[in-house]
């Protein structure tokens, strides 16, 4: 059977997948081709996760669960959209959404006590931050621009915000006590169980991890984020951006990082507002407020005091606000701070807008102003300055001329700090923390603080041979340099250096230009090529995946949504990510205000057609392949003709863009000679769009300027965003007559 999985997810992608899948149904429909949806929102993982409390009409089914199962299977084909990954803040909003639907859902438990309240909060914590993709990541991740989309912004380069040598941006990381100084590493000779324990001062043990299964050969690192060198640094940040009257930002993943980052999170809002923490901290206490949260959740729990305590509280905000550094803002206009909710800053997303926007930020009035980018942890925070200090040597990158950088990422299997969740704690006791293997041995061991934090990472052996096996393809098949970026210094990465030395001689790499690089030095080395117009290959972990599918993109095409991105998996199935960045909820926000949704859906378009593609030749489906070559041409159409949403109400948007890739797409099957019925269908249909555009433009453009009702936001009514998403009856009429 020839089946693609395509999931439903939130926000605006989950908003266009409305307007286009009834598109790619049409169109697939007479070529035996299923198209099956599964419903991974955050919504629906909410409710999957307590079936016992909803009725039975409420009850949906664990899709997240049943895709996991799936993607260890062979034939699976699976097209991915971003979700979100929920911060606290969101989650809670969800369930109170839900809750508001009539959804007997127990509220999210701070702080449990009681063993219910403590099962209720796993469940929402299974829910919580990234819960999707490394679930579903079951391969490696091979990211890149396509040759069209680059051609694109070669001819139509976006803006890139000019750097100027004075430019006092820069990029804070410890120097010490964090989770890049402290870590160790090792590799497994044989497989083992492990515990992880600490032993607290006064020699009681609490067990933290238990049972852990560890394979030969897999590697393994423990490190820990010392409490008092995080504040330490966080204090003196705070004082040197006020200082050097720079604005104050911080850069975190607390979505991705759920335990470790909002707690740094955390303490960087209890750092800027030291004074107001400190001044009322009983009240706080008692009122629940949780810095983790961020400062929003400050805000909004001093609404339940007494007038005359909130208005002592609030002018003590105010006077924090003026005698602290100049904060850089979410939002100006909404007064919204980058320190409000942990998951509205997010690194690999944040850092590289930054960079395009000449490394400034906005403030409160604004207006764009020089940043200091805190990142605390030093792992990897250099790749930024190294950036940086490139901008400011050469200026910034001109699109029309500038190379470019796919990435290999090592992913598979919960590889590193992104699968490192279940082995983090905040570390109660001052102590030791101790990994113990199945004979007893010490492996690793660390001397702790209370409120440290701590933790262990894994990566194992066979996605690692996956890894070199995939970027030496890639190198090979594009015969561009490939360079890992690992360094040698690092604990972690010396293990996995002495790995790709070992099964890099498995491959044929004659004639290849294959390095190793610090990441230091490998954004230095890869970013001058990148000005001489030359492509390199960078070959790196997984959070370095992360940041550089953001990074380069943004800067090379304007935004990582036109992205490639690959997931060949490892027992031999596809799964195909759309885009490389995330939901965009500020996207939502417009289309609600406007009705305008500016969600440009390049990234599905180009997974569709390698989904489409993988199917033919898996399921010897020679329509699916006629589809994908198609579906190639229209995009390269559509981009020619500038058929992009627009970012200005009034002007052609996510809907209208779909149309013409309907038209193309229907044009290039009539066009093509290898398969009769799709081409005397698809001419039927290529005339029925042509003769209607002007109708259809119209009906599709009516339906902005004005505010859209879709009944919720993380559970919004079906019919009103179906509605909503698919405003012209002459478009859908000509939809369902395709044979
Ligand atoms: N694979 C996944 O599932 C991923 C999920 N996420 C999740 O997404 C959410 C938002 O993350 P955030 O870091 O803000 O990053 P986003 O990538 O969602 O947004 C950053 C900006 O990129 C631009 N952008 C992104 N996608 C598109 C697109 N298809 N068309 C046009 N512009 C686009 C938008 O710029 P502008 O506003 O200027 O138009 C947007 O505001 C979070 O919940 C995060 O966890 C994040 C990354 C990956
Ligand atoms: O899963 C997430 O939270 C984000 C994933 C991401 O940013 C990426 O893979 O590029
Ligand atoms: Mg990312």
């Amino acid at each position: 059977m020839s089946k693609i999985i395509y999931t439903k997810t939130d926000e605006a992608p989950a908003l266009a997948t409305h307007s286009l899948l009834p598109i790619i149904k049409a169109f697939t429909k007479s070529s035996g081709i299923t198209i099956e949806t599964k419903d991974i929102s955050l919504a629906s993982r909410i409710l999957s996760n307590f079936p016992e409390l909803l009725q039975e009409n409420q009850k949906v089914p664990d899709a997240l669960n049943e895709l996991g199962e799936l993607v260890k299977k062979p034939d699976t084909n699976i097209i991915k959209l971003p979700n979100i990954s929920a911060s606290i803040p969101q989650l809670k909003e969800a369930i109170k959404e839900l809750q508001s639907k009539g959804y007997a859902l127990p509220n999210y438990p701070d702080n449990p006590t009681t063993d219910e309240d403590i099962a209720i909060k796993t469940a929402y914590d299974r829910v919580k931050g990234s819960a999707v993709n490394p679930v579903l990541r079951e391969g490696n991740s091979d990211r890149r621009a396509p040759k069209a989309i680059k051609n694109y912004a070669r001819k139509n380069p976006h803006s890139m915000g000019a750097w100027s040598k004075n430019s006092k941006t820069h990029v804070a990381t410890m120097t010490k006590g964090d989770f890049a100084h402290n870590e160790k590493s090792i590799t497994l000779k044989a497989a083992t169980t492990i515990k992880v324990e600490h032993t607290d001062l006064n020699g009681n043990k609490t067990i933290l991890k238990n049972n852990l299964a560890i394979q030969k050969d897999e590697i393994i690192d423990a490190t820990v984020m010392s409490k008092k060198a995080l504040l330490e640094f966080l204090k003196e940040q705070v004082a040197d951006a006020k200082a050097k009257n720079v604005l104050f930002s911080l850069h975190m993943k607390a979505t991705m990082m759920k335990v470790s980052d909002p707690i740094i999170f955390g303490y960087a809002v209890k750092v800027y507002f030291a004074s107001v923490f400190e001044k009322h901290a009983s009240v706080f206490k008692s009122i629940g407020v949780d810095a983790n949260n961020g400062f929003a959740n400050l805000l909004s729990k001093i609404q339940e005091l007494p007038e005359v305590k909130r208005e002592e509280i609030e002018a003590d905000i105010a006077l924090a606000l003026k005698n602290g550094p100049l904060l850089a803002m979410v939002n100006s206009e909404k007064g919204v701070t980058n320190l409000d909710v942990p998951s509205d800053v997010i690194v690999d997303a944040s850092m590289p807008a930054m960079i395009r926007t000449s490394g400034k930020m906005y403030n409160a009035e604004g207006k764009l102003q020089d940043t200091k980018a805190v990142i605390p942890d030093s792992s990897y925070a250099g790749i930024y300055q190294a950036t940086i200090d490139f901008c400011k040597e050469n200026g910034a990158f001109d699109p029309t001329t500038m190379g470019t950088v796919p990435n290999v990422g090592l992913m598979a299997q919960k590889a590193e700090e992104y699968g490192s969740h279940d082995k983090t704690f905040e570390i109660k006791a001052d102590g030791i923390v101790k990994v113990i293997d199945a004979s007893g041995k010490t492996l690793m061991e660390h001397t702790v603080e209370a409120g440290d934090i701590w933790r262990m990472c894994q990566v194992k052996d066979a996605p690692i041979q996956d890894w070199i096996k995939l970027a030496v393809g890639r190198a090979r098949a594009t015969n561009t340099p490939a360079i890992f970026w690992l360094d040698s210094k690092r604990a972690h990465d010396k293990e996995l250096i002495k790995k790709v030395n070992k099964y890099l001689p498995n491959h044929d790499t004659k004639g290849l230009d294959i390095k190793i690089l610090s990441p230091v030095e490998a954004t230095t080395f890869t970013c001058q090529r990148l000005k001489e117009g030359k492509d390199t290959i960078s070959v790196s972990g997984n959070v370095l995946r992360d940041y550089l599918t953001d990074l380069f993109p943004i800067l090379e095409v304007g935004t990582s949504a036109k992205m490639l991105s690959i997931v060949p998996l490892m027992n031999g199935g596809g799964l195909f990510e759309t885009g490389a960045g995330g939901s965009a909820p500020k996207h939502v926000e417009q289309f609600l205000e406007e009705g305008h949704l500016r969600w440009d859906s390049l990234g599905e378009f180009l997974a569709l057609a390698v989904s489409l593609e993988y199917l033919g030749e898996h399921n010897n489906n020679k329509k699916a392949l006629i589809l994908a070559d198609t579906l190639d041409q229209a995009t390269d159409k559509f981009l020619d003709n500038k058929k992009s949403p627009s970012r200005n109400v009034g002007e052609l948007d996510n809907r209208g863009s779909h149309f013409y890739l309907a038209v193309y797409w229907a044009e290039a099957l009539a066009l093509q000679t290898k398969d009769k019925q799709l081409k005397e269908s698809f001419s039927k249909v290529a005339k029925l769009l042509e003769d209607n555009e002007a109708k259809i433009i119209k009906e599709l453009n009516n339906a902005q300027g004005k505010p859209v009702d879709i009944g919720g936001y993380y559970f919004p009514n079906e019919k009103l965003v179906s509605e909503s998403m698919r405003p012209s009856k002459t478009f859908n009429n000509i939809l369902t007559r395709i044979e």
